[in-house]
């Protein structure tokens, strides 16, 4: 979870690599309408957000109920999405690539052919609110080498479930 830029779809892929775990891109699930208005530089609402967290967190159900381990790659700003996904899942784990403004802005700048405009960064910031003192959460140093904040994701949720490795 994580503002736009901050390395959701990167790291998730690296954890999914070292996980065997089945990704689940959650910008692939967003409706035609939410990616017209972000693509127009005007944020989401929550309204807008409901049903696509509705939709990832049935995603995330059908692959414990298959027996796969997913990795959801989900913006998850507010409290209240992070609650709703719980709903359906309360042993979900949350790791918080924590960015800062500055460098989140000169990666949306930077990448190509995403519908995400940079103006929007700012927007995120604004809805973002960090989930300290949430339950199975990892907060992590976004700025870090890619290979080091997956593999301390993937530590971290190896010891968070003790025994049991799902
Ligand atoms: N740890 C990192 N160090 C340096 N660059 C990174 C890191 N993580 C991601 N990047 C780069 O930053 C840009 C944004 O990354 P990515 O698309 O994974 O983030 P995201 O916006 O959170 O994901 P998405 O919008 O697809 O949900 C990409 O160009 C990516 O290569
Ligand atoms: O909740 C939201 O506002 C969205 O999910 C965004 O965060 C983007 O989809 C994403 O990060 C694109 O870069």
């Amino acid at each position: 979870m994580g503002v736009a830029g901050c390395g959701k779809s990167s790291v998730g892929a690296a954890i999914a690599d070292r996980y065997q775990g089945r990704l689940i891109e959650g910008d692939a699930f967003h409706p035609a309408a939410n990616i017209a208005k972000m693509s127009a530089g005007v944020p989401l609402t929550d309204e807008d957000r409901h049903g696509w967290l509705c939709r990832l967190s049935e995603e995330v159900a059908a692959a414990l109920a298959a027996g796969e381990r997913p990795v959801l790659t989900c913006s998850a700003l507010r409290k209240s999405y992070r609650d709703l996904l719980r709903q359906g899942e309360p042993g979900l784990g949350f790791v918080f690539l924590d960015l800062a403004r500055d460098l989140a802005g000169e990666r949306v700048a930077k990448r190509p052919g995403h519908f995400m405009p940079a103006s929007l960064v700012e927007s995120q910031y604004r809805t973002l609110e960090p989930p300290h003192q949430e339950p199975l959460t990892l907060a992590v140093d976004a700025s870090l080498p890619l290979e080091a904040i997956a593999e301390q994701a993937v530590q971290w949720w190896r010891k968070a479930n003790g025994t049991n490795p799902a």
